[in-house]
This record gives structure tokens, C-alpha cells and sequence, in this order.
């Protein structure tokens, strides 16, 4: 038997070559992936934050990385038990802590099923994954992604607070959607949109009537190579 591809959801108001899947993640799929990305991230951090988590870990019998959290918002520790990097003053990612992933832990219910079904999504192979953690205040501003550095497509997978993303025409400032990103929500920008639109993750606003105001959120970004 054959599964169908998932389709994306079709709205008006996004650009060209851009898909996008709402509601993408069960909630356990959500929390073995945000499980797996805060692994990964902590255990390349300092001895100092490592112990400050593991005191909390000790002091409230609370296991760090449960795979059946109270929601997945619960997995993230208060801001202060990582070591978010300020950015540059240049740099487009204000409070934030960032890896390349390779290989995933390979000892977590239900992530490789759910990695598996990302892969149906790509529209190509030949990818890298890199992990985003934004702090609570954490904001990435408006850039198009290095040419030189990754190909036609980007994917992101949005996981924790939900954030509003902005896309921006780079030539016509006026051609501007927002979308905001629930957890669990897929979204490919692709060609056009890859290379003529700016993106940014917006640290608080409006849309659709509802405000919204930082909070934690992981992204798992997925590039494909930069084909010559
Ligand atoms: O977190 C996201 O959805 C976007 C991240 C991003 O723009 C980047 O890593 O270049
Ligand atoms: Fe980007």
C-alpha cells in the first residue's frame, strides 16, 4: 500500500513557491523532535550550563528530554538554563543557540518515523540539518539565506511558541505576507521565494486579530546542498 504524499495547505495570501502545512506534527511526533533538537544542543554547551540543568533535573525530579511532557511548550527550561548567544551586531539572529545536526539520537520513540515522514515533503535529496533554538526574547531579522551556502529550497519545521514569520518582495518592499507558525507547522520556501523574498521571525506582533509575544521556539531547518 502506498501512502499519499502530504499536500500542502493552499492560502490566497502567501507567495509564489511557497507551501506550507499547518498542522504537519501530531503532538508526540512535536515532542520527540523537540526532545531530540535540545538534546543535541545542550550536550554541546558548557560544563557550567550542563550542571545548572542537572541540578534542576535533580532538585525536581524532572527528566529533562520526557518523552511524554505536559505539552511540548513544558520540554523548554526557563531562559536562564541556556546559553543563548546575544548575535552580532551585524548578524541577523538576536538570542539564540544554533547546531548542525548529524546524526539524530538514535534512542528516541517515535523520531525516526517522524523524520521519515518530513522526508516526503523535500523536493529534493541531498539535504543538511541545522537546529535554531530562539530565547524567549529571540528574533531572527529580515535576510535571504547565503546563495553560496545552500540551494533552491529551504524547509522549516516550527516547534514551541508560535512566532509570526514576514516575507518580504527584496525589490518591492510593498509585496509583504505574514503567516504565523503553530507548532508542528512545516513550511518550504522555494525558488522564487528562496531568492527574492526577505524572511524574518518577528519577536511580537499582530495577525489575525491575535498578538503575539516571543516565547520559546525550536526550528529544524532542512537545506539542500548548493548543486553547481
Ligand atoms: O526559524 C526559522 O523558521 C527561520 C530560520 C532562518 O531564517 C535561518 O536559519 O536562516
Ligand atoms: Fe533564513
Amino acid at each position: 500500500m502506498t501512502t499519499a504524499r502530504p499536500q500542502p495547505a493552499i492560502y490566497r495570501n502567501l507567495p509564489v513557491d511557497f507551501q506550507y502545512f499547518p498542522a504537519f506534527f501530531s503532538t508526540s511526533e512535536q515532542s520527540a523532535l523537540l526532545s531530540a533538537a535540545l538534546r543535541k544542543l545542550d550536550a554541546t554547551e558548557s560544563r557550567r550550563f550542563r550542571r545548572r540543568r542537572k541540578e534542576l533535573e535533580q532538585r525536581s525530579a524532572l527528566s529533562l528530554y520526557s518523552e511524554r511532557p505536559s505539552s511540548v511548550q513544558s520540554l523548554f527550561l526557563p531562559d536562564e538554563y541556556y546559553d543563548f548567544q546575544e548575535g552580532h551586531f551585524d548578524g541577523v539572529i538576536r538570542r539564540y543557540r544554533e547546531m548542525h545536526v548529524s546524526p539524530w539520537p538514535p534512542d528516541i520513540e517515535g523520531l525516526s518515523p517522524a523524520l521519515d515522514r518530513l522526508r516526503d515533503v523535500y523536493p529534493s535529496t541531498d539535504v543538511q540539518a541545522h537546529l535554531l533554538h530562539l530565547a524567549s526574547d529571540g528574533e531572527i531579522l529580515p535576510h535571504v539565506d547565503n546563495v553560496g551556502a545552500s540551494g533552491s529550497w529551504i524547509l522549516g519545521v516550527s516547534l514551541g511558541a508560535p512566532r509570526i514569520l514576514k516575507l518580504e518582495n527584496t525589490t518591492d518592499p510593498e509585496e509583504a505576507y505574514t503567516l504565523a507558525l503553530p507548532s508542528g507547522s512545516v513550511y518550504i520556501q522555494q525558488d522564487t521565494t528562496r531568492y527574492h523574498f526577505k524572511h524574518s521571525i518577528l519577536l511580537n506582533g499582530l495577525f489575525d486579530g491575535k498578538q503575539y509575544d516571543g516565547g520559546q521556539r525550536m526550528s529544524i531547518m532542512i537545506r539542500v546542498g548548493y548543486i553547481l
